[in-house]
């Protein structure tokens, strides 16, 4: 009999979550059977889309939804072996019972140099983002000029050095002073702090003078209204996220941008990451090739301890990570 930790949500999160709005039980599971395995946690993430998924899609006593690296510790399905690892979207779970559908293996060959939880960012649902949102929708082309928000996140950290691969000059915005030494470090070729320039406007202007071609856009509100004014003619916005209003309580009055939309002939378009589910292996080799090739690198934060999920959850809403959250079971 195994003895599963849960974290489910306790009260509907009203602003920004607070730890009394989760819940941490204790489940049994039953014997696994036939067709079925026993999956354990390794490496659990904390994710933006966790907040409004939970306004969408939740409701109180649910648990928290999430994707986890986890071991198979017994099987009965043929072809997960006891000792193998999977990408499981079993939720804030410690232990869990699957019939393996859904499951993604993690390649028996897999880097002992990497750590696994790289399949929860670079090599997972981050990379997979900043690989085809920047691609597939900003079509960024050799010599022209991207911009990027919440750059030194998970996905933002990404889209910029993609952006430099392609042979874009980038700019990112981040909330420190640290985060953007460490934008410049990755090559990023200006990084401001949004939080502390006087201006939005004018560090945008400063940071590009000739405007910018291609903006990828995780935090929404007041930035996004803030950026478009700055799009060259007929540049393209890829709409990833909107960070800046998750913990809105009242939404927030934006100045409707039709007149730049229309004058610059400006595309902006909103997407899915599951969008390019199809396309999944191709967006993982390439990622992974850059990563070995060292064109790609990656930062992780780590909090140690199912425990502290909500913890981890919270930090990430404040902006306290630096490239992708995990929690170390
Ligand atoms: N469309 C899709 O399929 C997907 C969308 N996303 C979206 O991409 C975005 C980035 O996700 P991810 O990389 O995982 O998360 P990050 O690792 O970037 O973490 C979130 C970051 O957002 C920044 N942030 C928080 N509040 C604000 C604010 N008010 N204004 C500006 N920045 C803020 C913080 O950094 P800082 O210190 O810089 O403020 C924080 O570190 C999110 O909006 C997420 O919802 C993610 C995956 C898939
Ligand atoms: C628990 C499984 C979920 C995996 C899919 C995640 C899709 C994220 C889309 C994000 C949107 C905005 O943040």
């Amino acid at each position: 009999m195994v003895l599963a930790k849960v974290w489910k949500l306790k009260s509907h999160f009203v602003g920004f979550p607070k730890s009394s709005d989760f819940l941490l039980e204790e489940e049994e599971l039953p014997a696994i059977k036939d067709g079925e395995l026993l999956l354990e946690a390794e490496f659990l993430s904390v994710d933006p889309y966790m907040r409004p998924y939970s306004v969408m899609n939740m409701k109180e006593g649910d648990v928290m939804i999430g994707s986890q690296v986890a071991k198979v510790v017994e099987s009965k399905v043929a072809e997960f072996h006891v000792g193998s690892f999977v990408v499981s979207h079993a939720g804030w779970r410690s232990h869990s019972i699957s019939t393996g559908d859904s499951l993604q293996a993690l390649p028996s060959t897999w880097p002992t140099e990497l750590p696994r939880s790289l399949a929860l960012g670079v090599l997972g649902m981050p990379g997979l983002t900043a690989y085809f949102g920047l691609l597939e929708i900003c079509g960024p082309a050799r010599g022209e000029t991207l911009l990027v928000n919440a750059a030194a996140g998970a996905v933002g950290m990404l889209v910029g050095q993609i952006g430099k691969i392609k042979g874009c000059r980038v700019v990112g915005f981040a909330g420190s002073d640290p985060k953007v030494e460490l934008l410049k470090e990755l090559g990023f070729d200006s990084a401001l702090n949004y939080r502390s320039v006087s201006s939005l406007d004018a560090a945008l202007a400063q940071a590009a003078p000739g405007g910018y071609d291609c903006f990828f856009d995780n935090v929404g509100g007041d930035f996004l209204c803030a950026a478009l004014p700055h799009m060259k003619h007929r540049g393209r916005v890829s709409v990833c996220g909107g960070i800046s209003m998750y913990n809105d309580v009242t939404s927030q009055k934006l100045t409707f941008p039709q007149l730049t939309l229309i004058f610059k002939e400006l595309k902006v378009e909103g997407f899915m990451v599951t969008r390019w589910q199809h396309r999944r292996d191709e967006g993982i080799a390439a990622l992974a090739a850059w990563v070995k090739e060292g064109k790609l690198q990656y930062r992780e934060t780590v909090t140690e301890g199912f425990s502290a999920m909500p913890d981890a959850f919270m930090g990430l809403l404040r902006g306290d990570n630096v490239g992708k959250a995990v929690v170390r079971a």
